[in-house]
């Protein structure tokens, strides 16, 4: 809620053309005030903590000069003494209570704001065009949502409360200096303006560091993520060590520019504390010599140098908030980034009647390329009809296009000139969920998420929610899948880890197959496995697939002879088009066509596997 559109609410602002770290300053600037306006009570809370701590010295002040005052007699004077004593005491009670509910308030909707955030990113990551993550690294993504998310976090909760909390005590500290002796305090703050001007100047170099450190760390992440995820081939290869090293030198990257935030640290900490302490002393000088020209009281001179203390000590807190703060800024500014990214995308569209949809795909003169290599077309003039509840093999040699072909149905891409459409609709028209909730997919090597084989199936239905265990079994039935999974000593609830790799290649397949099953889509995409499976699995999968293809419009990437025998038509591609089309026999009647040609280069290969296993 909120946070979305607080945090989004900044980018459409004129603001923009101004210079960008000032918007930017502006945006946080404005996000903290909204997060003040949503918590009120925070703000009375802080109001009455701090008011009580900056009156302690003033009344502390009162007391010594309660029990410095002459002329009185001592029960008067113990008096006075217990009753101020006990006032204060009530006093403190309510300052620490405020203390407290300030505290809970603040983190909480600090806390609330980095949900928001989190939710708001990922929801923006997964908007995003398949181009876009064809560019950015996942390693990279979710050190975003994980670690930039903290870091802004960070910043924004404890930080924030402090922060302000020292802002508020650093001025009534000041207001109070002032009010107990105007001339002392006056000369005291002369040492405000250079520290300040330090500190502009520390905080400008602090952010853009801390944007260097969070994109190495995300260089680091993406480094890890991509091994550790893959770590079969890293061990096949023996690559341990030397990724060891890798990573070192990425973490080595994140280390020295953490060496640089130390010594800018360093030097910022250290000018406050010797500025905080060279303010004491000149209290105490300027003061004295007030004090001996009886121009100020013991007790005020206290006071004073009480809130000089305070001041003192709130500036110390000002320069830790400033430098997360601006620590902050720099984690945020790829965050911002991430955030405002609209994607490239449209997402809504018209929707056809769910019924009266046939299913029938042509692509008319399409050209393509992806946005990636835009100079290289994989499509030219590309066109080709599939009649409605028809099945059309797709053949040609590697790197021909085939998989973009269903890509662009899919509408991951569209396509640079010409059009593709379902029953005459152009898909540009169409909402793309809508598009896809009509479209069944089984890829070469169907991915499948960590959790249970029920809920891998269950993925498949357009309505997660609706699907009964009854459906789940009869999709399984119908892919051959039901007795293997039953045969797992969980059955339906096995969890089949990342990507499925506790299954093998066909199990995968044949659960890939029942959660296209459950979707009943109209139109099926298939690509066919290459890799061999063993006789009994092959024939198992080619059964559920057949049983899947019935009654839709398939376009299947074929790589067996009997998927291509069995087709409808076949199409060719070729030098970036589809260089023939037709019956099986037909091609094959082409004696100078690429089909036949690839065909005997098939029976050829086949023949040579055959040879090589016996
Ligand atoms: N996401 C992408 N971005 C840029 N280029 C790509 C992308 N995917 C594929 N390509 C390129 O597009 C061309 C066609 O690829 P495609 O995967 O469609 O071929 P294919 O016919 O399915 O090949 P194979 O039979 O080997 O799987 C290839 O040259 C490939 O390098």
């Amino acid at each position: 809620g909120c946070a979305h559109g607080c945090l989004s609410a900044a980018s459409v602002s004129p603001l923009h053309f101004i210079s960008p770290v000032f918007c930017f300053l502006l945006s946080c600037v404005f996000k903290a005030y909204l997060l003040l306006l949503s918590t009120p009570a925070a703000v009375g809370f802080l109001t009455v903590s701090s008011a009580v701590t900056m009156s302690a010295p003033f009344l502390l002040g009162k007391v010594i000069d309660t029990i410095y005052t002459t002329g009185t007699d001592t029960e008067t004077m113990a008096a006075s003494l217990t009753s101020l004593c006990i006032m204060l005491t009530g006093v403190f009670l309510v300052g620490g209570a405020a203390n407290a509910a300030r505290v809970y308030l603040m983190q909480s909707s600090g806390q609330k704001i980095v949900r928001n955030l989190r939710a708001s990113i990922f929801s923006s990551i997964l908007t995003q065009e398949v181009a876009f993550f064809d560019r950015s690294r996942t390693g990279e993504l979710i050190n975003r949502l994980s670690a930039d998310t903290a870091m802004v976090g960070r910043s924004i909760t404890d930080n924030l409360s402090d922060g302000l909390r020292a802002v508020a005590q650093a001025a009534a500290g000041v207001s109070m200096m002032f009010y107990v002796s105007p001339s002392l305090a006056s000369f005291v703050l002369l040492i405000v303006p250079p520290v300040a001007g330090l500190a502009i100047f520390y905080g400008r170099y602090l952010r853009s560091i801390s944007k260097r450190t969070q994109d190495a760390l995300a260089q680091a992440t993406q480094l890890a993520e991509e091994r550790i995820s893959n770590m079969r081939t890293v061990r096949a290869f023996g690559k341990e060590l030397s990724e060891v090293n890798t990573y070192t030198e990425k973490t080595d990257q994140v280390f020295s520019l953490a060496r640089k935030e130390a010594v800018l640290r360093a030097g910022f900490f250290g000018v406050t504390g010797l500025s905080g302490n060279i303010m004491i002393l000149s209290v105490l000088y300027k003061g004295g010599l007030l004090m001996a020209s009886q121009h100020m009281t013991v007790g005020e001179l206290s006071s004073f140098l009480m809130y000089t203390f305070w001041v003192g000590i709130s500036i110390a807190g000002l320069s830790s908030f400033y430098s997360e703060l601006m620590k902050g800024f720099g984690a945020g500014t790829r965050l911002w980034e991430l955030l405002d990214r609209k994607p490239e995308f449209p997402l809504n569209g018209h929707e056809l009647n769910d019924h009266s949809i046939v299913g029938q795909l042509e692509f008319d003169d399409v050209t393509f390329a992806y946005p990636t290599r835009s100079e290289a077309p994989i499509f030219q003039n590309l066109s080709l009809m599939v009649p409605a509840g028809t099945i059309m093999a797709v053949v040609g040699p590697s790197g021909s296009g085939k998989s973009t072909l269903v890509s662009l149905l899919l509408r991951l891409y569209d396509p640079d000139a010409g059009m593709i459409s379902i029953d005459g609709h152009d898909i540009r028209d169409l909402n793309p969920y809508w598009l896809r909730s009509h479209i069944g997919t089984v890829s070469q090597e169907p991915v499948l998420f960590s959790c249970s084989i029920r809920d891998n199936i269950a993925y498949g239905a357009v309505d997660q929610e609706a699907v009964t265990t009854e459906d789940i079994y009869r999709a399984a039935r119908v892919a051959n899948a039901y007795n293997f999974i039953q045969a797992f000593p969980q059955g339906f609830d096995t969890v089949v880890g990342e990507k499925g790799v506790l299954l093998s290649g066909g199990q995968k397949q044949r659960i890939a197959i029942a959660r296209a099953l459950l979707r009943n889509p109209k139109i099926l995409l298939l690509d066919e496995a290459t890799s061999a499976l063993d006789a009994e699995n092959e024939f198992l999968v080619q059964e559920a697939l057949e049983r899947l293809m019935e009654g839709r419009t398939v376009v299947i990437i074929a790589h067996r002879l009997s998927t291509i025998q069995n087709a409808n038509a076949v199409a060719v591609l070729d030098q970036q088009r589809v260089v023939e089309c037709g019956r099986h026999a037909e091609l094959l009647g082409n004696r100078q066509g690429l089909f036949r040609k690839l065909m005997e280069k098939q029976a050829f290969l086949q023949e040579e596997q055959q040879r090589a296993l016996r």
